[in-house]
């Protein structure tokens, strides 16, 4: 391996160990796709909201239109939201795949996790996008815009439309809050890549706050495991040293019970959690 390839993994890995999250440079690939996106976005937010109600989810299914909803109770963060399983969008969602396939193979490298074993895991994997739409709020600070939470994906792909701020992360007990960067991506790592990297990498805890005058917009796209695969710590990592700290468990089950519980951190992965302290 080269020394600049050795230099940026070893800076890969310590953004996933410190951070959870970091920017990642698109060089314009996708820019006229997410062009596109983003003004089917803001027309889609500015119809009516009986228009836009007409997108509701059906009972039973998380697909739609709405506010973030809490145990059937809407909750009080300040942003309406469309969460979709990605049919739709395919020439974005294809070009997001590669670079997805791309990051957790550097991720598979720097745990030196056998690289068919990584794609076995997440090639044609599970994928779904949330498209946020936080108004402007003249008293910011009296609303939040997105609960603090970690992402039940292996990693998501945030796109922040026109450069509006609001991104927080926390990192030793503080927010700190996520500079926008024009022509880059932020990239979360989720639970899933915590649980896989056997406690490695740390899924980010992150919040969303509300602007005074400017409406922000982000898309995120989240990327899992294929459907038939099992969530655990990767084999190739536990030893007889390295325990596994995490249990294993099915996708479905993995789904099913991240979905039913609150938005908030580590939900699912703190109850997978092996000889919690
Ligand atoms: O709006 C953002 O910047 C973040 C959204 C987010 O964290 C999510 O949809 O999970
Ligand atoms: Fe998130």
């Amino acid at each position: 391996m080269d020394d600049k390839k050795v230099s940026e993994l070893e800076k890969l890995q310590s953004a996933c160990r410190d951070w959870g999250i970091f920017h990642l440079t698109n060089h314009g690939v996708c820019s006229s796709l997410m062009k596109k996106l983003d003004g089917a976005i803001e027309n889609f937010y500015g119809l009516p909201v009986d228009e836009k109600m007409k997108f509701a989810p059906q009972p039973g299914n998380s697909q739609g239109y709405g506010q973030v909803v809490v145990g059937g109770e809407v909750n009080s963060d300040y942003v309406e939201r469309f969460y979709m399983i990605t049919e739709s969008l395919e020439a974005y969602m294809e070009e997001l795949e590669k670079l997805a396939i791309a990051l957790l193979g550097c991720l598979a490298e720097t745990l030196k996790i056998d690289r068919e074993v990584m794609l076995k895991m997440y090639e044609k994997g599970m994928q779904s996008v949330r498209m946020n739409y936080y108004p402007p709020y003249p008293k910011p600070e009296l609303v939040t815009g997105l609960t603090a939470h970690s992402d039940g994906s292996a990693i998501t792909i945030l796109h922040q439309v026109d450069g509006v701020d609001g991104l927080q992360v926390k990192q030793d007990g503080v927010w700190i809050p996520v500079q926008f960067l024009p022509n880059a991506f932020v990239v979360n790592i989720g639970d899933i890549v915590e649980i896989w990297s056997n406690g490695v990498y740390k899924s980010a805890e992150h919040k969303v706050t509300v602007n005074e005058n400017k409406r922000r917009i982000s898309i995120g796209v989240f990327f899992n495991q294929k459907v038939e695969a099992e969530i655990g710590p990767a084999d190739s990592l536990i030893n007889s040293e390295n325990p596994a700290l995490f249990t294993t468990v099915t996708s479905d089950k993995y789904l099913k019970e991240f979905f039913s519980r609150k938005l908030a951190v580590n939900t699912y992965l703190e109850h997978m959690r092996i000889n919690k302290s």
